[in-house]
């Protein structure tokens, strides 16, 4: 089983917080997924390989460590996820980003994909898949699965969300047991419209002002 992670540092779990009141505004919600986005990129990274290489000081010749081989793309699952591209590009500049576009019905809560665009070399990439949120787990499901059809490899996914539902966990270990997962917090549960309790609501009507 792939690693599965809370992300509960105090800053994250602050800043979480606060995006979770009703009455912040769009300005202050985007700048802080932004901003929680940076912060899990450390974590989410820990993991990446590293290579020597030699480097001159100016006071000598030594070898040190540099990030080896696999290059990471981040595939936000719009919109919401577009939320988080930015924090995460702050720290790795280099990454590619490729798109799933997905809404999920508000009736049946099953996921729709509108939309796919993803960088050519998908298969040797580190992928972080991001979205703010993972509920039923059904856009997450079908996001990966996407991926995959499309010659990514399971063992190199980080799906990377904000608030999840502990039966979305669930859906993506089932489904793909070798995708790492990391949340900044695993709410309660979800309710009979299939937005997690406690939350934040809808985080795509909330990052991008709409309703
Ligand atoms: O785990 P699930 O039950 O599939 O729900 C989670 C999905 O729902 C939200 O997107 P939404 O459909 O609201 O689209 P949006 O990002 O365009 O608002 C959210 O950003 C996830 O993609
Ligand atoms: O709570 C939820 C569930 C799905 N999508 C959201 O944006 N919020
Ligand atoms: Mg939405």
């Amino acid at each position: 089983m792939a690693k599965f992670e809370v992300m509960d540092h105090p800053l994250i779990q602050h800043k979480l917080t606060m995006i979770r009141d009703k009455n912040v505004g769009t300005k202050v919600f985007r700048e802080t997924v932004r901003e929680i986005s940076t912060l899990m990129t450390y974590e989410v990274s820990r993991t990446m390989p590293l290579k020597d290489v030699e480097v001159e000081t100016p006071i000598c010749k030594t070898t040190k460590k540099s990030l080896a081989g696999k290059k990471v793309a981040i595939i936000p699952i719009l919109r919401a996820g577009l939320g988080m591209v930015d924090g995460i590009t702050e720290m790795i500049p280099a990454a590619k980003i490729g798109f799933i576009g997905m809404y999920r019905d508000e009736t049946t809560l099953k996921p729709h994909e509108y939309f796919v665009k993803l960088p050519e070399d998908i298969a040797e990439r580190q992928l972080f898949i991001v979205d703010p949120m993972l509920a039923t787990g059904g856009s997450a499901v079908m996001a990966i699965d996407a991926l995959k059809k499309r010659g990514a490899k399971e063992t190199a996914m980080k799906f990377v969300s904000l608030v999840a539902a502990p039966e979305g966990v669930k859906a993506i270990q089932e489904a793909f047991p070798d995708v790492d997962i990391f949340t900044a917090a695993l709410d309660d549960h979800l309710n009979e419209d299939g937005y997690i309790v406690p939350g934040l609501g809808d985080a795509g009507d909330r990052l991008f002002g709409t309703k």
